[in-house]
């Protein structure tokens, strides 16, 4: 394993920010030394959301689109070098996973698309960038998601403990970590990403921080029977999904069945909603006795609850227990991974994608060696 430090990037369905992590990786060990959150501008947001939503752009509109990630992506990465006074030297690598703008992993020709030129990091910080790494997995006949689980394994199994981790982001993403068995993994559905866009159209705010506004109303029993007959949920693994699915248009034609809620209520139902899908598959993996969750939701006091409620005799926290920031994982994840493409090691499991075999991941962008010389 080609050992160093490393920094991962991640943009994820939420459009939150551009989570930026700093990692000493070796064969043993992922040791987390720095993180730094960057905002992400309301323009660049509302177009990335216009783009999932199927809103039609021109091929200048994307490429602008792409460049500006990617110098967003540099500065966020510049920023964390500057502030642990980080040379160029200093860092093996950096995972960027891209900003995703549709995921299509079904069909003749599936397709998932991560955009944020690699190429402006580079230039920028001069450290040899990894990026891609969703597509290669798909050329062999995988979803090319979710990559986190053999992280997750990597990093979080337990010999004689049934453990599954959970990501709670804008999707929810579920690794099952069984001893004796291959590792699996899928998405369950949506996560936040209902209930932001909900919160969003109803009352400006980006989320409904420690779900006060979902926890003041009550679940519609109807509304979320309806929702949970989507086929998506009872969809066998290989699976994955995304904003293309999940979302606003997806609950107001939820919504038609049902005129004049409260919004509150339907706040109450889509967090119920994003509670029971989750739950559900664990009990349908076989039930695990710990539960580690990380990703946004796990700052989610009213999920957490439900969760536990949801999973008698399971064991529910967050990955923050076991040492390991719920906020940064996937940004982890993705430095893991690029370390994983540098040393010429596979990066997807196909018992979780479906992929005809395990590959080496990804695009490396390498550092100019003749950077600064004159
Ligand atoms: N205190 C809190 N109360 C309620 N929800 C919260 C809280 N903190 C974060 N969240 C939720 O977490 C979301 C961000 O989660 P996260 O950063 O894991 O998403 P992401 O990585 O963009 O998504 P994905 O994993 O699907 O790519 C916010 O949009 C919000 O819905
Ligand atoms: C296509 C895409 O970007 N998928 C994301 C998304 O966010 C959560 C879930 O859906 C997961 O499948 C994946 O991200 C994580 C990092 C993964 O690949 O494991």
């Amino acid at each position: 394993m080609k050992s160093g430090r490393y920094i991962g990037v991640m943009s994820g369905t939420s459009l939150d920010g551009i989570d930026v992590v700093l990692a000493a990786i070796d064969e043993h060990l992922v040791v987390q030394l720095a993180s730094y959150s960057h905002p992400i501008p309301l323009d660049i947001k509302n177009a990335v959301l216009a783009i999932c939503q199927g809103q039609q752009l021109t091929l200048s509109q994307l490429g602008q689109l792409d460049n500006r990630l990617g110098k967003l992506f540099a500065q966020a990465v510049q920023i964390l070098m500057d502030r642990q006074s980080l040379t160029r030297e200093d860092v093996t690598a950096i995972g960027c996973h891209g900003q995703t703008v549709w995921h299509e992993p079904h069909g003749e020709a599936a397709h998932t698309l991560q955009i944020g030129d690699n190429n402006q990091i580079v230039a920028l910080t001069g450290v040899t960038v990894v990026g891609d790494f969703r597509r290669r997995d798909m050329a062999l006949g995988g979803q090319g998601a979710p990559l986190v689980p053999a992280f997750h394994h990597a990093l979080l199994a337990h010999p004689t403990e049934r453990r599954m981790v959970l990501n709670i982001g804008g999707i929810a993403n579920l690794s099952l970590l069984i001893p004796g068995h291959a590792v699996k993994g899928y998405d369950t559905g949506p996560g936040n990403m209902l209930m932001d866009a909900w919160i969003w159209r109803q009352k400006g705010k980006p989320y409904d921080k420690d779900a006060r506004w979902a926890a003041s109303g009550k679940i519609i029993l109807p509304l979320l029977q309806q929702m949970l007959s989507d086929p998506y949920f009872a969809a066998p693994a290989p699976k994955s999904t995304g904003r293309e699915y999940f979302n606003f248009g997806w609950l107001e034609r939820q919504l038609t069945a049902f005129p004049g809620l409260a919004g509150e209520d339907v706040q109450a139902t889509l967090a119920e909603l994003t509670a029971v899908t989750i739950s559900e598959q664990v009990l349908l993996s076989g039930g695990c006795e710990r539960l580690m969750v990380c990703g946004g939701g796990s700052r989610n006091p009213l999920l957490m609850a439900r969760l536990a409620a949801l999973l008698p005799g399971t064991e529910v926290g967050t990955t923050d227990d076991a040492g390991i920031s719920g906020d940064d994982m996937e940004a982890l994840a993705f430095a893991w991974l690029a370390c994983r493409t540098m040393s010429g090691l596979p990066g997807n499991l196909p018992s979780v994608t479906g992929a005809s075999e395990a590959s080496v991941l990804g695009a490396i962008f390498p550092a100019n060696p003749l950077h600064n010389q004159s």
